[in-house]
């Protein structure tokens, strides 16, 4: 290198000091041209086998145009040479620096801190003022897309912006490119570099990169100091939002994260008695110490719910409000289409904290068939379809119930984590599933109350100001052109008509998911609640799926067990009504069944459900939808 001799290929004959000797020769004015003036045979040779055929063609210049073209492509060829060497002299400068002089840190594509410092670079970077920029559309929901992750931590930061809800165009998010990057930070300068060698398929079709930063000094302290300065202000966009993962595609357990605006608990509405309790539970577990605690005591960190009622009642808005009010990440699982394997394998891939939801587990076709653990039943036409209907539906998801308490309780599965599952008809569940240590806790959640009803209209009708406070405490961002755009409708007025509206909704009767559809049908507090009425006749004459449809099975239920209790000698152990076959009468539907007996197993301890005999029972009035 220091001698001239340049390692690229066109250069690799080139003597610096011939080339030396030879611009000395023919700076202009050391002499006029002399046209018949030979070049140097040395020189000749090095300059004919640079550039083929130069004699002739500098004799082609010498005649026509009377100049000697030596001097020129000599020239040429030496800055050439000098540009090169010191782009290698000045890439050697810098990896002495970097190797001596600077600290670094990488950070794989996989890992969650490369989104978080993405994040950092789009808002405080990128934005003010990058000339090289990555360009995205995010989605109407406010989700980006940024190599395998999606978040909309860029809109979430700035107020309501019209276009980042519009489906055609969606708002366009700017993130740092590949290459290399100059920054401060806390007054050092630092240098955030990001390449695609080593990131294949999805990601890099993403425009997703492995990251690496680098600051001025031998300490790395500085870097820690970033790394850390990212995953605060990651969390402070992530606030007011909850990540979930669902079931992955490919090779992934889990689908990679996907925020959603968290709900304020306050939004749910239930028992506040209840709702505080299972506040208190889950703050209690938790809490830091709980993890040794527990530990200490010999029982597994570990806690379970399961949320039951009716549809639409609240149950998965728990949830969600729950993950967002204890900033747990959400992992949900709706059960069908997993295999045990793979099931096991999910719960062995969940953070050490987090909560997992499993909705609606009654409808996971789980059975103990699979297991050949078959309970003895009274055998009827009815039990045997319902046994290859529930066949039918584990082979689909490929789920056993041993394959699921494996996942519940097995030696892989992650401590610290809060499992709900939520279920319409908990007494279809196995004991072994909903026992304590599996369950801890069981929370029902019913129709409207009139308390409810009440607080539901509120909600409705407060102004969006009000329903923001009440979620973050900030000031509305926009205030929606229909709702509650009566005029004189105060905020007195609104008390009044809620209490009128409460006590138009008769208790225990529809959904807090059946008055919430209603309200948005009918935006004015006015209309609402004169429309109420007709609207209560027609819910209650609704069909199955429906609350009033609940309540009727639930109430028929009862009034057979009670029937038949005394008959049944030994009242001790009897478990359920569980139906297994509707059918449509004169008069409604006829639900048929079969009451149960749980006996324990001396055995193993397990219970087991017996079919003990066939019941029948009526819905009067009850109509399919
Ligand atoms: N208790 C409640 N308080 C406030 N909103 C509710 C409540 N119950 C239901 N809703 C509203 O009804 C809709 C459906 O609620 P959600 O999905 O939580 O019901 P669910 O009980 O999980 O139903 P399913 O059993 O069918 O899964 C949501 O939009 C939610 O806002």
């Amino acid at each position: 290198m220091g001698t001239g001799k340049s390692k690229g290929t066109m250069f690799g004959n080139f003597d610096l000091g011939n080339a030396l000797r030879l611009v000395g020769n023919t700076i202009p004015g050391s002499g006029p041209v002399n046209q018949n003036k030979m070049l140097d045979p040395t020189n000749q040779i090095i300059l004919d086998s640079m550039i083929p055929g130069f004699t002739i063609i500098r004799q082609l210049f010498m005649n026509y145009f009377r100049l000697d073209i030596t001097s020129i492509v000599t020239k040429i060829i030496f800055a050439a040479v000098v540009i090169h060497g010191s782009g290698a002299i000045w890439e050697a400068i810098k990896q002495f620096m970097f190797k001596y002089c600077f600290s670094s840190v990488s950070i794989p594509v996989s890992d969650r801190l490369n989104r978080e410092v993405l994040l950092w670079m789009s808002t405080h970077v990128v934005e003010k003022g990058s000339r090289h920029l990555a360009a995205q559309s995010s989605k109407s929901d406010g989700e980006c897309s940024s190599g395998s992750y999606r978040f909309s931590s860029l809109s979430r930061l700035r107020r309501y912006n019209p276009a980042d809800f519009d489906e055609r165009t969606p708002a366009v998010k700017y993130l740092p490119t590949l290459g290399t990057q100059w920054f401060w930070h806390r007054g050092r300068p630092f240098m955030f570099t990001k390449t695609n060698s080593s990131v294949y398929g999805a990601d890099r079709a993403n425009g997703a990169g492995e990251i690496t930063l680098s600051c001025l000094g031998r300490n790395p302290e500085p870097l820690k100091r970033f790394l850390q300065d990212c995953k605060e202000f990651d969390k402070k966009g992530k606030e007011f939002l909850i990540t979930v993962h669902t079931r992955g595609d490919y090779s992934q357990l889990w689908s990679e994260p996907i925020l959603k605006p968290s709900r304020a608990l306050n939004t749910v509405d239930m028992d506040d008695d209840v709702k505080k309790s299972l506040i208190d539970d889950l703050s209690d577990y938790l809490h830091p110490s709980s993890r040794q605690a527990y530990g200490r005591r010999g029982v597994p960190y570990r806690r379970g719910y399961l949320f039951y009622g009716p549809p639409g009642t609240g149950k998965t808005s728990m949830c969600l409000a729950l993950a967002g009010h204890f900033k747990l990440e959400l992992y949900t699982l709706s059960g069908y289409g997993v295999k045990d394997d793979e099931l096991s394998k999910m719960f062995a891939a969940l953070p050490p904290k987090c909560m997992i939801l499993l909705e609606d587990i009654d409808s996971a076709g789980i059975t103990r068939e699979r297991m050949g653990e078959t309970p003895s039943t009274t055998t009827t036409a009815t039990t045997t379809t319902t046994s290859s209907k529930k066949r039918d539906a584990a082979a689909r998801s490929g789920i056993t119930l041993s394959g699921l308490l494996n996942a519940f309780d097995g030696t892989t599965s992650q401590e610290g984590r809060v499992l709900v599952m939520t279920s319409n008809t908990p007494e279809t569940l196995d004991r072994a599933l909903v026992r304590p240590g599996r369950i801890d806790r069981q929370v029902y959640f019913g129709p409207v109350s009139r308390r409810s009803a009440e607080a539901i209209f509120l909600r409705m009708f407060s102004s969006d100001s009000d329903v923001d406070k009440g979620k973050d405490g900030s000031a509305a961002a926009v205030q929606h052109p229909k709702w509650r755009s009566e005029p004189g409708v105060g905020e007195e007025e609104l008390g009044a008509l809620a209490v009128r509206f409460a006590e138009l909704v008769p208790e225990g009767r529809v959904s807090p998911a059946e008055l919430q559809g209603f309200l948005l049908d009918h935006k004015r507090p006015v209309e609402a609640v004169e429309m109420v009425q007709a609207w209560v006749r027609e819910v209650l004459g609704a069909g199955e799926g429906s609350v009033e449809w609940a309540r009727q099975k639930e109430e028929a239920k009862k009034s057979v067990m009670s029937a038949t209790t005394p008959k049944v000698m030994e009242s001790e152990g009897l478990g359920e009504v569980r139906i297994q076959k509707e059918e449509k009468g004169v008069t409604g539907w006829r639900l048929k069944g079969v009451l149960h007996r749980v006996k324990m197993d001396a055995a193993d301890g397990r219970s087991r459900n017996q079919g003990i005999m066939a019941v029948s029972l009526d819905i009067k009035n009850g109509n399919r939808r």
